[in-house]
């Protein structure tokens, strides 16, 4: 046995050459194999760093996993996926390379298909749907951008990141996937099922295509409105038409043949379950004259095809001469060593004009805040327990609660009843002097955190070690993060006397009730502090000792020495926003606003220098003060240590995730009966297909690659905003010399498949090896997928709202008060109350931040209650991305 075709596949094994095309997680490029420069693939490379900081490992998991269970059965409708391999950086897939290019750009160039094309093109179409559902596969994200040509100009499905299965139990897919869970697809395509009732179908799929075969006779998706909004009302209202000045390019031919209006009219039907199958699909008039068994004409190419089908294109002359050719595509010089190509190739301005015309429809995986709008705009019930995947909506928002957020909410909860329900009590140490009065029923009163109640407040965080001074607190290296897993207690980032005043959401009546929650603005600030200015005015408090640590744990003791430690909350908690309200360090006055997501509110105030002395160097500490850390504002401190916990996550889920090498499950002829159908049919597709190598046994030490350096890692900017990444091909692929290269043609000439017999021999590991391949391969699988969940836990439901265009400065600029900044008094409580409380407004926060989840809650409400005003709350897309600014911005100052 040849020992080398055993050894796994890796970048270094073949020559990358140009760039086929990028999507939002990966760049493919054209490659050649080292050992056989005859095969020819297209290999996608995703950066584990960007997809785990962009939460795309779930798709990219759902997309292999589908690829492998497809391209068992070997058939021409899929892009099948042969080998996957990973370095310390990448992640690659090495895949059929489809040299005609988009259907989408086939159909951009000749405006609209004529009847005979576009038949040809929904045969192949059905007969791959029917091999996808037929494995329990559904696509949901089917649309021309995600069809590509092979060489003859055959169909090939491809983007399987979007997919699911059937069959909930048995899923080999995605362990996560709930089917009627996830808003997938493209606005134009997607089906009224999910946008009605949550749920996506097989038919879901043939609605896709519905759209798609209106769009090959028309020119432009049936669905399209001036935004995603206006598309789904279109889309559950059928509101399409057959217009012919839509779609008559060149005047000569308007008519459509009655037989694909009625075909779509059948497809395009609201109810999934009266829309028609595709069996029954197959059997109507349109198609009477096709035989369905007869793969090999089905599966004949365009490009390959006889003229008179061409003929009947409705275009030009020359474009038909054009067509016959093949696509351009293919026409160009492919052999040019990677170093010499132009990676980011500049479009003319003839193809941005083009591109501007024909709009591409824009993915909106994971943005399902236009939906959730919409829906809530025609009043659709938002709370369907069983199509939300387990997760529920908060009641006064419709937002998503996973059953993880929900849990750690009930525990917040019952911690703030505990709270609630402890005797009142004074602020600091005096709580005879200084216990509050009882409030009445209606009104719970605050609850004020004593020491005499130290024991009885849920422990967060363990007790930390002795607080090591530290002098300045310039950022910690994130390779001190990454290098340094011990299990050491985090340390503190900083540490100080505060005064803390901590209020539950519902024991602050109307002001705070959940109902008026979206209120949150300085109004509110303002009543609540009028409200409790009594407390906040307390002077006679003993300040606790504030501790942030490394873990981010936001924690208070009650004596100075820094023991008896109370966890308030993890500052990682995507519940959890800061809002700096008149709170300036130096001065030490004013307070700092934590907010934890409809639980509680805590004020901060800084203890006094004078007060902090006393209790240092006036005997209480002996001398010595466990204040740390003065150089760092808390907030930037608090950001500080999001961002280290970012990191961490990021490292370790770059450390974890991997794919294994190996190739994809490969059937035995005849075990399978499309297999044989395929294989035994006239047409050339089965050797279209290079011939899989047989599976490696991956190296043990391949299954978790080595910690990546931080160099690796890109910038972590907004998710919004982040540009495409640019996946380079890795260091190890030589470029292919020019002559050597030229020996290998335009069109790849591919080997056969190891399902086919080709020279009496079956290229095939033992099931041995392939058993423990894929056992390696699950779990690198359930490794990354650990990782997913890790991440995804935290991600919001609701993705950025597609109307949030402006940054966060433009939005604080939008927030800001004319009225200049008022001080607060160098106390730890407010000014004393105006006469009229309600006119003495607080000029809004110069760091007001908002974590994404509130971000959602209050966009969607504002947006809907058509009430975005220049007092509501302001929200970043998330306290990382604030922290980057913010970062920035310090760093700019100090230039
Ligand atoms: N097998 C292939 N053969 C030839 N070109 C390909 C192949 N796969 C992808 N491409 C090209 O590379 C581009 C990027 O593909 P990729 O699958 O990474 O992203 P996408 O599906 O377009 O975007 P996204 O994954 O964000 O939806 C495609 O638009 C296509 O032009």
């Amino acid at each position: 046995m040849d020992m080398s075709r055993q050894r796994k596949r890796t970048a270094a094994d073949f020559v990358f050459k140009e760039e086929l095309g990028h999507g939002s997680y990966s760049t493919v490029y054209k490659a050649v194999d080292k050992r056989d420069p005859k095969r020819v693939y297209a290999i996608k490379v995703c950066s584990k760093a960007h997809i785990i900081k962009e939460r795309k490992v779930k798709y990219v998991t759902i997309e292999k996993n589908t690829m492998n269970l497809l391209a068992q059965g070997n058939h021409p409708g899929i892009v099948k996926l042969y080998y996957t391999f990973h370095d310390a950086d990448n992640l690659y897939f090495a895949l059929d390379f489809a040299s005609g290019g988009e259907l989408l750009a086939l159909l951009h160039r000749y405006g609209r298909f004529n009847d005979a094309l576009c038949r040809h093109f929904t045969a192949q179409l059905v007969d791959t749907l029917e091999y996808i559902h037929s494995r329990g596969v559904i696509h949901r994200d089917l649309k021309p951008e995600n069809v590509l040509l092979d060489r003859d100009g055959r169909l090939m499905i491809t983007d399987f990141g979007a997919a699911a299965t059937t069959d909930k139990t048995d899923n080999p897919i995605d362990d996560d996937f709930t089917p009627a869970s996830s808003f997938v697809g493209t606005a134009e395509y997607v089906s009224p099922e999910l946008l009605l009732h949550n749920r996506c179908t097989p038919s879901s799929d043939i609605w896709a295509l519905g759209c798609m075969i209106y769009q090959f006779t028309v020119g432009s998706p049936p669905f399209r409105g001036e935004n995603e909004l206006k598309t789904f009302a279109k889309i559950v209202e059928l509101d399409y038409t057959w217009n012919p000045s839509r779609y008559d390019m060149d005047k000569s031919n308007t008519s459509i043949n009655p037989m694909i209006v009625d075909t779509v009219r059948r497809i395009l039907v609201t109810d999934d379950a009266t829309r028609i199958t595709l069996a029954q699909l197959k059997l109507l008039p349109w198609f009477q004259d096709l035989d369905w068994k007869d793969k090999g004409k089905i599966w004949q190419g365009v490009f390959t095809m006889v003229p008179s089908l061409l003929d009947r294109v409705p275009s030009p002359a020359s474009q038909q001469a054009q067509l016959r050719q093949g696509p351009s595509r293919q026409l160009h010089v492919i052999d040019t060593p990677v170093k010499n190509i132009t990676i980011m190739k500049q479009k003319t301005k003839t193809k941005r004009l083009m591109a501007k015309k024909n709009k591409k429809p824009t993915k909106m995986s994971e943005n399902t805040n236009s939906i959730v709008e919409w829906r809530r705009k025609l009043g659709i019930s938002l709370s369907h327990e069983s199509s939300t995947g387990g997760n529920e909506r908060t009641p006064a928002t419709g937002i998503m609660q996973s059953p993880e957020q929900k849990n750690n909410a009930m525990f917040i909860n019952a911690a703030a009843q505990r709270a609630v329900q402890m005797p009142l009590a004074g602020l600091g140490v005096d709580t005879n002097t200084h216990r509050m009065r009882p409030r009445a029923a209606t009104q719970p009163a605050p609850v004020v955190s004593p020491p005499s109640l130290a024991q009885q407040q849920p422990q967060v965080s363990p007790p930390p070690p002795p607080p090591q001074p530290i002098a300045s607190a310039p950022p910690l290296p994130t390779s001190q993060v990454q290098t340094n897993p011990a299990p050491s207690p985090p340390l503190p980032l900083k540490q100080d006397f505060i005064y803390i005043y901590e209020i539950p959401y519902h024991a602050v009546g109307p002001a705070l009730a959940l109902s008026s929650y979206n209120k949150i603005d300085n109004n509110l600030i303002t009543e609540i502090v009028a409200k409790h200015e009594s407390v906040l005015k307390c002077t006679g408090t003993r300040p606790k000792l504030l501790t942030i640590s490394e873990a981010g744990k936001l924690a208070y003791s009650d004596d100075v020495a820094g023991s008896n430690r109370h966890g308030i909350v993890d500052v990682s908690d995507s519940d959890l926003s800061m809002y700096d309200f008149e709170f300036d360090e130096a001065a030490r006055s004013g307070f700092l606003i934590l907010e934890k997501y409809k639980e509680k509110i805590w004020f901060i105030s800084l203890a006094p220098s004078v007060v902090v002395s006393q209790l240092c160097g006036g005997g209480a500490m002996g001398g010595s003060s466990p204040v740390i850390n003065h150089s760092e504002n808390w907030v930037d401190c608090f950001f500080r240590a999001r961002q280290m916990l970012d990191d961490k996550q990021l490292q370790s889920g770059v450390r974890r995730l991997s794919v294994q090498d190996g190739e994809s499950e490969s059937s035995e002829p005849g075990e399978h009966s499309d297999e044989n159908m395929y294989n035994h049919t006239s047409t050339s597709f089965v050797n279209s297909a290079p011939e899989p190598m047989p599976l490696a046994v991956p190296e043990p030490e391949s299954v978790l690659p080595p910690s990546v350096p931080t160099s690796v890692l890109p910038p972590l900017p907004a998710a919004k905003n982040t540009p495409p990444v640019k996946h380079t091909p890795p260091a190890s692929a030589s470029p292919v010399k020019r002559v050597a290269a030229r020996t290998t043609t335009a069109t790849p000439v591919y080997g056969k498949s190891s399902n086919t017999i080709a020279s009496g021999k079956r290229t095939k590991s033992s099931p041995m090896l392939q058993q423990t391949a894929q056992q390696q391969n699950n779990d690198a699988t359930i490794a990354s997928k650990s990782a997913l969940l890790h991440y995804l836990a935290k991600e919001p439901v609701a993705a950025p709202h597609p109307r949030r265009k402006t940054s966060v400065d433009e939005r604080r600029a939008h927030i800001r008060s004319p009225k200049p900044a008022r001080r607060v008094p160098s106390s730890p409580l407010p000014a004393p109350a105006a006469k009229n409380p309600v006119e003495r407004k607080y000029t809004p926060p110069k760091h007001m931040i908002v974590t994404s989840s509130r971000y959602e809650v209050l966009d969607t409400l504002n947006s809907s209650n058509q009430r975005v005003g220049s007092d509501h709350a302001i929200a970043s897309s998330g306290a990382s991305a604030a922290f980057n600014r913010q970062r920035q911005r310090n760093d700019s100052r100090e230039k």
